[in-house]
């Protein structure tokens, strides 16, 4: 399979030339900023995209315009680049995803279960820490997760998060989803969902002790949705959650 990497001299584009090696692959190449994106995308079976919301729009576009998949693991994405998505998912198979790893997702199922199965008065946080040169917030897994517990909850997250308290923020709103963010050192990326209730806590932790987790899902995924047809897909349905 030839995987082409849009964002390839960042940390994951980096991270992701040797998964695609180990995983018995070949490395189309890649494009930055101002790199010849369509030549890429010829050249490659499938795009792998860490890069920035800002080109996602190209991107998507050129993938159309060639009939090739493409993985999105980029994050910060607003309301409108979930639009791009969905609409040139008629075309061609995407898989965006927060987050690419095993550990996350099962992560995930855990807290949707959990959000089921706990009352209403068991509040839900979620906490993220990464590394100095991040620069979106929260975490596309901390809204991931956060997804994931109002699924469980059966409510609309949007309805349903805080995202920032400072100064007199008044008491907690009932059945809200509140969302945490530290930066520092170089933190791969450590996610705690906390649900707590009067006198007791359950706290569910992922740790990523370096990149190489993201980057092996993301070869995974990329090799399993030259399998798919058009359509949006996630990292649940490749790892069989
Ligand atoms: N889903 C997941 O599992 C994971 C997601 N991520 C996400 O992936 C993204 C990248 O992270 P990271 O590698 O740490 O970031 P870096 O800043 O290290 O790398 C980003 C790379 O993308 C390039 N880039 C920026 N804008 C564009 C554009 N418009 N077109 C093409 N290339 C562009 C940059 O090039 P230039 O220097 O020219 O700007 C840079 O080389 C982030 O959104 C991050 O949150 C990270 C890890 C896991
Ligand atoms: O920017 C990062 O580094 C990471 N970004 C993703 C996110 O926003 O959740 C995934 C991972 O935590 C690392």
């Amino acid at each position: 399979m030839k995987i082409g990497i849009i964002g390839s001299a960042g940390r994951m584009g980096q991270a992701l030339v040797d998964a695609i090696a180990a995983d018995g692959h070949t490395h189309a190449g890649g494009v930055d900023k101002d790199g010849d994106l369509a030549a890429l995308i010829a050249a490659s079976d499938v795009l792998v995209d860490f890069s920035s919301p800002h080109g996602l729009e190209a991107s998507l576009d050129v993938c159309v315009a060639a009939g090739k998949p493409i993985v999105i693991g980029t994050t910060g994405l607003e309301e409108r680049h979930h639009f791009l998505i969905d609409d040139a998912a008629r075309d061609i198979a995407i898989l965006q995803t927060g987050n690419t790893s095993l550990g996350v997702n099962m992560l995930a199922a855990l807290v949707e279960q959990a959000a089921r199965q706990l009352g209403a008065d068991w509040d839900i946080e979620i906490l993220e820490m990464h590394h100095r040169h991040k620069v979106d917030a929260p975490s596309g897994t901390a809204l991931l997760l956060g997804e994931a517990a109002a699924k469980g909850r059966a409510v609309d997250l949007k309805e349903h998060s805080d995202r920032g308290r400072d100064g007199i923020t008044g008491a907690r709103k009932a059945g809200d989803i509140g969302f945490a963010s530290l930066r520092g050192g170089s933190v791969a990326g450590d996610h705690t969902v906390i649900f707590a209730s009067d006198n007791e806590r359950i706290e569910l932790v992922h740790r990523a002790e370096n990149r190489s987790i993201f980057a092996r899902g993301a070869v995974k995924a990329a090799a399993w949705l030259t399998r798919q047809t058009p359509g949006r897909y996630n990292m649940q349905e490749v790892l069989g959650l």
